[in-house]
């Protein structure tokens, strides 16, 4: 019988939710503490405790040089915004709350999208 051809993986669609994605993540009021890199010279210990600093502009600077092979590379850097805001930021300030409320967002915005 005739192998079934495999399609192959359109990774096209998912960098179009990727750009989806980002530019809601940019135009979030809370993104501010994110959209561009952690000025460690101004923020004090920040290099020494965040090993892989990363943030909304340098996300956009990978997406449009194609570094992000699948929507899942991408989830992965959005994450460590994230992951890093929490380990450096107390929960109960205003840092800390902004990145909450943006990984809150950013989960429920992706799932919706990875609906349709
Ligand atoms: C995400 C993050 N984590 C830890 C420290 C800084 C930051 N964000 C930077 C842009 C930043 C750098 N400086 C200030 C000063 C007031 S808010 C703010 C935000």
């Amino acid at each position: 019988c005739a192998k079934k051809a495999k399609t192959p993986k359109d990774s096209s669609n998912e960098l179009a939710v990727c750009r989806v994605l980002l530019a809601d993540l940019e135009a979030h009021q809370d993104a501010w503490p994110f959209l561009s890199p952690v000025q460690h010279k101004s923020v004090p210990g920040y290099r020494k405790v965040i090993k892989k600093p990363m943030d909304f502009s340098t996300i956009k600077e990978k997406l449009t040089n194609n570094l992000y092979l699948n929507l899942e590379n991408f989830i992965v850097d959005v994450n460590l915004v994230f992951d890093n805001c929490q380990r450096f930021n107390e929960d109960d300030s205003e840092i800390g709350r902004a990145g909450h409320r943006m990984r809150r967002f950013f989960d429920k915005r992706w799932t919706e999208l990875l609906q349709f």
